[in-house]
C-alpha cells in the first residue's frame, strides 16, 4: 500500500482514504460494467479537467470497449475550497456529439454544480446517450437532482487530494486519495 509520505507530501496529509489498489480494483469492476453497457456501440468518454485526467487515463485502460477520448475545461466561480454553480468554459469539445453515445468521466462530484451545468450543456447537443461515471461522491451531490450511473466511492464530507484532485494544484500526482492535515488549508 502507498504510504502517506509517498512523494514528500507526508507532513501535509492527514491520512490514505482510499489507497491505490483500492482505486484499480474499483476501476476495473466500474470498466466491466461499462463495457457490457456499451457492448457494441461506438462510446466517446470526456474527461473534465484538470481532475479527471488520472481517472480517463486509468479507466480507458481498463476498458475492452474501443473509445475515443475528449476533454473539457471548465471553471466554477469560487476560490479555495468551495464552488459556486456559474461555470464557463475554458476549453470546449473538438468534436460534435450529435448522435454519439458520450460518457462524462469525473474524479469527484461535490455540491454536483459543474455536473449539473455540463449534464444541461452536454444533452443540447443531441447526443445518442449521455451517462455519467464518478470516482468519487460527496453527500452533498444529492441535493441536486443529478442521475449518475456509475460511483466509485461515497465519501464523507472531507476536502481530499491526490489521483488528479488538487489544493491549490498540488497533490494531484499522489497515486491515491487522501485527506489533507488542517494546517495546509489553515485549519
Ligand atoms: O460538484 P462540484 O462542487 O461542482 O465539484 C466538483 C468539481 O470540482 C473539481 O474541479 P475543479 O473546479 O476544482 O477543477 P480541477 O479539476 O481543475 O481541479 C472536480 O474535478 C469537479 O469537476
Ligand atoms: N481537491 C478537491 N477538489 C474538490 N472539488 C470539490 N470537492 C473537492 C475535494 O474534496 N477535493
Ligand atoms: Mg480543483
Amino acid at each position: 500500500m502507498a504510504r502517506v509520505d509517498d512523494k514528500d507530501m507526508g507532513s501535509d496529509l492527514q491520512s490514505v482514504l482510499i489507497s491505490k489498489e483500492e482505486i484499480d480494483a474499483k476501476l476495473a469492476e466500474l470498466a466491466a460494467k461499462i463495457d457490457a453497457e456499451y457492448a457494441g456501440k461506438d462510446l466517446l468518454i470526456v474527461g473534465v479537467l484538470k481532475g479527471a485526467v488520472m481517472v480517463m487515463a486509468d479507466l480507458a485502460r481498463a476498458l475492452s470497449t474501443p473509445v475515443t477520448m475528449d476533454w473539457m475545461a471548465v471553471s466554477s466561480y469560487g476560490a479555495g475550497t468551495q464552488s459556486s454553480g456559474v461555470v464557463r468554459i475554458l476549453k470546449d469539445l473538438d468534436t460534435d456529439i450529435k448522435g454519439k453515445h458520450v460518457l462524462i468521466v469525473e474524479d469527484i462530484i461535490d455540491s454536483g454544480l459543474t455536473l449539473s451545468w455540463l449534464l444541461s450543456n452536454l444533452g443540447s447537443r443531441e447526443p445518442a446517450s449521455l451517462e455519467v461515471c464518478t470516482l468519487l461522491r460527496k453527500p452533498d451531490a444529492a441535493k441536486v437532482a443529478i442521475e449518475v450511473k456509475w460511483i466509485g466511492f461515497d465519501i464523507p464530507n472531507e476536502f481530499v487530494v491526490g489521483y488528479g484532485l488538487d489544493f491549490a494544484e498540488k497533490y494531484r500526482n499522489l497515486p491515491f486519495v487522501g485527506t489533507l492535515a488542517p494546517h495546509v488549508y489553515g485549519g
